[in-house]
């Protein structure tokens, strides 16, 4: 199986539990949805460049950077069932932690059997601003476990209220790592922290995008 690979880097995640930390990614093209805010759309275009690489050659790139945590991402990287050679591949090495930024719309029973330990799940739930909401797969969040993480990028009170509501009647504050993220630019982060107090949203974690902190919002390969 060849995989269509338009960007592939070592940065410092900047999102979810391990941001802060060294990353290798692996970015791959084209996405099922189309969500407003998306700051990737590039990747999602029918001709946008890529090379085409198999999960060996996937493999051997991540192990010659001497990173240990890698990020799948694209684009939708579950998109393609041909995927799940490249995650048993990397299943099979435990010096490598292995994050899947997932947009909430794939069935993620499939690939839970494969996750061990090495793999987990972030996956998104598409706010009511992203225009996306309806595509969401809820039967996921039976698969997520404390190994995973369920993020809601908010970009209005809309948004957050209807984060809230998700956020309980799931339990996954109990079940898995809740995070808010904020559309970035699009929403105050005091707002997200008033409405945190507001409504006593204990065990949930507000986070920025810390790349675009540290470097131009727009810069790619970082
Ligand atoms: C570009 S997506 C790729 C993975 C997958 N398609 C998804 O949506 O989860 C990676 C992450 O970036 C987030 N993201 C995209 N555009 C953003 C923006 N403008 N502000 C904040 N987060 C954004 C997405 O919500 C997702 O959590
Ligand atoms: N530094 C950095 N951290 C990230 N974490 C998740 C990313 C993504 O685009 O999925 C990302 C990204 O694009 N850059
Ligand atoms: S699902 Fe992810 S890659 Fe696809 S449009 Fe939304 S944010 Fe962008
Ligand atoms: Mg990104």
């Amino acid at each position: 199986m060849e995989y269509k690979v338009v960007e592939r880097f070592v940065s410092i995640n900047g999102e979810g539990r391990l941001a802060g930390q060294l990353a290798v990614f692996i970015r791959f093209a084209g996405c099922n949805l189309n969500c407003s805010y998306c700051d990737t759309q590039w990747a999602n275009k029918d001709h946008v460049t890529y090379e085409s690489m198999n999960a060996e050659s996937i493999y051997e790139y991540i192990k010659s950077t001497g990173v240990r945590n890698v990020t799948l991402t694209g684009g939708e990287p579950l998109l393609r069932d041909g995927i799940s050679d490249l995650l048993k591949l990397l299943s099979e090495d435990h010096e490598l932690l292995v994050e899947i930024e997932t947009n909430g719309s794939v069935d993620l029973k499939k690939y839970s059997a494969i996750s061990g330990n090495t793999i987990s799940f972030t996956m998104d739930y598409k706010l009511p601003s992203s225009n996306m909401e309806s595509e969401m797969n809820l039967d996921n969040f039976s698969y997520l476990t404390k190994n995973d993480t369920v993020k809601f990028v908010s970009g209005s009170m809309e948004d957050l209220e209807k984060a809230k509501f998700i956020i309980y009647k799931y339990d996954l504050i109990n079940k898995t790592n809740v995070y808010i993220s904020p559309v970035f630019g699009q929403i105050d982060m005091k707002d997200i922290v008033q409405f945190m107090m507001d409504n006593h949203m204990n065990g949930v974690t507000l986070q920025v995008q810390l790349h675009k902190v540290i470097w131009e919002p727009e810069k790619r390969g970082v």
